[in-house]
């Protein structure tokens, strides 16, 4: 049966058709094996979360390095639920690539007693978490000469959806050009698991955590007002007109974009005197 990955209420479909998708895969694995090849790398190593990102990265990798060449990085906390991570072994169980599972709850306690009136602030906290597991990534990727993939999509980048240095932390973004509904009808067409396809997105930073409650949009939403507006031409009063969205959702996007338009850069510098 195959999957739906579009809501109903989704005010636009976003989806590729059959002959994108194809050439869309192609792409990114292309991508794939030249990010690896260039750096002279054995290979790849990313965080296996048991979202649909990292699951639908780790399938690239594999169909792009083949499985010996993908290392997968488990990192359980105290805020992430037992379902996820044992889906996230899962994924790498299916694929057949190597793992291994790292506890980081005692990495980020000794964080959290370094400074613990930081340690009551949820995001930093939270952040704490995600940074943690950049610099495992690394910790692997430089010991067995792989480069990390990120598994950043289109929707997170332009909103500034994700921790500077932190799950940013990495050497590319194979999906960094889809739409988190385009990812989803990637994952399904690649044969990943219905539960999986259409799992509630995450970052599991503090206990209940989703994506969607915390940017005030779901996810097809945002994928529209983000492709019809931010990426494309139509106005203000157009994009609520075409997509049957209100004002307050478009200035909802359009602050996450400007107010994140810093994660998008290499940090600035002074411009250089002419002395
Ligand atoms: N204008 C500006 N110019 C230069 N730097 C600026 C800046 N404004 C803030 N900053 C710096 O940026 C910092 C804030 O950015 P950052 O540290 O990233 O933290 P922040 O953006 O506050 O939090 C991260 C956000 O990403 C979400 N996230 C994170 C990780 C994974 C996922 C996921 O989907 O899995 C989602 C998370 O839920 C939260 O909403 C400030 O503390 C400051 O250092
Ligand atoms: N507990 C974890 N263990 C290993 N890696 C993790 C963990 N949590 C997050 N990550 C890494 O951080 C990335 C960003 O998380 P994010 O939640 O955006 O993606 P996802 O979990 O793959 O998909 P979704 O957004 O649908 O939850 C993950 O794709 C994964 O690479
Ligand atoms: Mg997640």
């Amino acid at each position: 049966m195959e999957t739906t990955v579009l809501s109903d209420t989704a005010p636009l479909d976003l989806r590729l058709s059959p002959d994108e998708l194809e050439t869309t895969r192609d792409h990114i694995l292309e991508f794939l094996r030249s990010i690896v090849d260039d750096a002279g790398a054995e290979g790849a190593v990313l965080g296996l979360s048991g979202g649909i990102d990292s699951t639908t990265v780790a399938h690239l990798a594999v169909d792009a390095l083949s499985r010996k060449n993908v290392h997968g990085v488990v990192m359980p906390s105290e805020v992430n639920t037992d379902q996820n991570m044992s889906d996230a072994e899962r994924v790498a169980e299916d694929l057949g690539i190597e793992y291994d599972v790292v506890e980081i709850q005692p990495i980020a306690e000794a964080f959290f007693d370094a400074f613990p009136e930081a340690a009551d602030d949820r995001l930093a906290a939270g952040n704490v978490y995600v940074r943690t597991r950049g610099v495992l990534n690394y910790f692997v990727a430089n010991a067995e000469d792989k480069v990390v993939l990120g598994t950043g999509n289109r929707s997170e980048g332009l909103t500034g959806y994700f921790t500077k240095y932190g799950d940013q932390a990495v050497d590319c973004n194979p999906i960094g050009n889809l739409y988190k509904q385009q990812v989803r009808q990637l994952a399904a067409a690649m044969g990943v698991d219905e539960d999986l396809v259409m799992k509630t997105p995450s970052a599991e930073m503090w206990e209940g955590h989703s994506d969607e409650s915390e940017m005030g949009l779901d996810y097809d939403t945002l994928d529209a007002i983000l492709a019809m507006h931010v990426d494309g031409p139509l106005s203000k009063s157009a994009t609520v007109d075409h997509l049957g969205v209100t004002d307050d959702q478009v200035d909802r996007v359009v602050e996450l974009y400007e107010r994140s338009e810093h994660k998008r850069h290499m940090p600035p510098a002074p411009e250089p005197l002419d002395i």
